[in-house]
């Protein structure tokens, strides 16, 4: 379903990807980690379209879409989410949806409005459809950011970092929302995460990235026990004790 082609990547100085290859099949579900400014985040925005690679080729369902905005990947099924989530304010958590409806799946009328219900459904937010989008808590926030990025009836979804900041019994319904669309739709899925075990209670491949090379890719127990992912990535002793409970849930 996606290729990455040997892509390459700098600001400056700094690599964020060294011809890095990569593939995703329809349906996949695949973790991303990697220590900060490993590359992960620009890696969605060179698969989504918000950031031009220097080198390299994209490929979704085996067409070319290197060169084709953001807003054409997204009608072609490529849908994201931001770290910082940044809604509508003004607009209220329906219209935010909405807009995602229409602008991103490019439903009409009385369509856009039953997708934009049934994705607030399916989220959670039924009932906070009507508050102003700037009103909403931090995991409402995120709900919010999925449930924008679900209205675009994407086919592959990039998650950024949707579980940061929320509590276990929080990120455990984010969990099962997100496993649910899977189900659903039957989603490819690549998310990105530091709470890793969110991670692990999802995808069934990991990949950790590090100085824009991946550093290690497979099952995720494996990829976290491979010397150079725990030299990269858990090397910071929260990473470690992240991987001890993963062990232990395991
Ligand atoms: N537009 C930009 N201009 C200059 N440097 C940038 C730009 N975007 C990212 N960088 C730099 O590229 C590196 C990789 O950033 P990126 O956000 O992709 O990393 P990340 O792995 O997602 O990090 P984190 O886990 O902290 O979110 C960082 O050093 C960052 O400062």
């Amino acid at each position: 379903m996606l290729e990455l082609d040997r892509i390459s990547k700098r600001f400056g100085r700094v690599t964020v990807a060294e011809e890095l290859s990569l593939s995703v099949r329809h349906g996949d579900a695949v973790g991303v980690v990697g220590p900060n400014g490993a590359g992960k985040t620009s890696l969605f925005g060179m698969i989504s379209g918000d950031l031009a690679p220097d080198a390299g080729e994209v490929r979704f369902d085996g067409r070319r879409v290197t060169a084709l905005d953001a807003s054409v990947r997204c009608r072609l099924g490529i849908g994201r989410t931001y770290q910082v989530p940044r809604p509508f304010t003004g607009l209220s958590v329906f219209e935010n949806v909405l807009v995602a409806a229409q602008q991103g799946a490019g439903t009409r009328g009385r369509a856009s409005y039953a997708l934009a219900a049934e994705v607030l459904a399916g989220t959670g937010l039924a009932d906070l459809a009507g508050r102003p989008a700037g009103r909403l808590g931090l995991l409402q926030r995120k709900r919010l950011e999925l449930a924008r990025a679900l209205a675009t009836r994407p086919r592959l979804l990039l998650l950024d970092e949707v579980a940061g900041g929320l509590t276990d019994p929080e990120v455990a319904e984010l969990v099962a929302l997100i496993t649910a669309a899977r189900a659903r739709d039957g989603l490819a899925v690549i998310w990105i995460e530091h709470v890793v075990r969110a991670l692990t209670a999802t995808v069934d491949r990991l990949i950790c990235l590090a100085g824009g090379r991946v550093v290690g890719d497979g099952r995720p127990l494996e990829v976290l026990a491979t010397p150079a992912v725990r030299e990269v990535f858990l090397g910071t002793e929260a990473s470690a004790d992240a991987l001890t409970e993963v062990e232990r849930d395991a």
